[in-house]
């Protein structure tokens, strides 16, 4: 089997890897000519330009796109519409929108190639080796490249989710779920912090891990972390996000569906990358208006 892959960041080259370890072709390319260069030296084959990689693949296409979520994935989608064939298959395996891949599914449809949104898990280290896979698109045309994924996936770490749109849906929603679990296991290792004993986070992340109710690998990361750095002191709490977070809550939402745990998470995931803010100006303000209630000034 042979694949086109498009992007070779932390994921892609990855990706290249996992798929040339299980006897996968693989022809590559990035915009980037570093990148190209780096996966050259692993031993992936890369062309030029866009336009040299199409060309260079047998038809019906497999094509897998990993590049940035939004307006990059957008655009490479755009040019295979243009530079592709009918009878391609193309997958997104970004984290995109469920309603985008909707479109995107439709704008394919129209050019007779098939679309597929597939939500990658596992970090850099599931496209590695051992991923797993939220896979939505046709379920016929599923069937001819569910060999790519039985290669890189873990055993049972890939599921065919239903028509376009319910991979990235499915992504979305554990992205979600990321967050509270994340949050919560923050929370517990501030409370840990704040507390008269001396404990030693890496001892307690790695004890955690083994056989209690709260193991798992966020736990072996956590102990992995605390491992460099004992008490995160080179860090910043500063806490991004790139958008699935607040897909789920504004999902929820649409349905009136309850997410108060993935949403209070989301929340201090905005709240942490402000220095001050005017909440809490007027918060203070106010105690302080009735109550006569100290406040601190810049
Ligand atoms: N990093 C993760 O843990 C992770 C996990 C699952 C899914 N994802 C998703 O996978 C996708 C890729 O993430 P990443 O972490 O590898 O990002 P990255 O920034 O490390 O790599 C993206 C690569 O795409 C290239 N690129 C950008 N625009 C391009 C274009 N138009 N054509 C060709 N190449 C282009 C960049 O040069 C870069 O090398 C994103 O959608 C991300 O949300 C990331
Ligand atoms: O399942 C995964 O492998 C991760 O969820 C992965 O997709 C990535 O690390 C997130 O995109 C981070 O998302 P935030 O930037 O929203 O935290």
């Amino acid at each position: 089997m042979e694949i086109g892959l498009i992007g070779l960041g932390k994921m892609g080259l990855n990706l290249a890897q996992n798929m040339q370890d299980h006897d996968l072709t693989v022809k590559a390319f990035d915009l980037m000519p570093e990148a190209r260069t780096r996966a050259a030296e692993v031993g992936v084959t890369t062309a030029d330009t866009l336009a040299a990689l199409i060309d260079s693949l047998q038809t019906p296409r497999l094509i897998w796109v990993m590049v940035p979520a939004g307006k990059p994935t957008k655009a490479t989608l755009q040019s295979l519409r243009e530079l592709a064939s009918a009878g391609d298959r193309i997958i997104d395996g970004g984290n995109s929108y469920y309603q985008d891949s909707l479109a995107e599914a439709k704008a394919f449809d129209a050019k007779q190639m098939h679309f597929f949104d597939v939500g990658s898990s596992g970090g850099m280290s599931g496209a590695r080796a051992n991923g797993n896979f939220m896979i939505g698109g046709d379920k016929a045309v599923f069937a001819t490249i569910e060999p790519l994924f039985e290669a890189i996936a873990q055993p049972g770490g890939y599921l065919y989710t239903g028509p376009a749109g319910s991979g990235h849906y499915l992504k979305m929603v554990h992205n979600g779920i990321e967050y509270g679990m994340m949050a919560a296991i923050g929370e517990g290792f501030d409370v840990l912090a704040n507390s008269p004993f001396d404990y030693d986070n890496e001892a307690v992340a790695a004890m955690w891990d083994h056989g209690s109710v709260i193991r798992g690998w966020l736990m072996e990361l956590a102990a992995d972390a605390f491992s460099k750095d004992p008490k995160l002191e080179q860090l910043k709490g500063v806490m991004h996000s790139s958008g699935e977070g607040a897909w789920t809550v504004e999902e929820g939402i649409r349905q009136h569906t309850p997410t108060p745990v993935i949403t209070a998470a989301l929340m201090a995931r905005y709240n942490s990358e402000r220095t001050d803010t005017m909440t809490g100006k007027v918060v203070a303000a106010l105690r302080n208006e009735f109550g006569g209630h100290p406040i601190d000034k810049n």
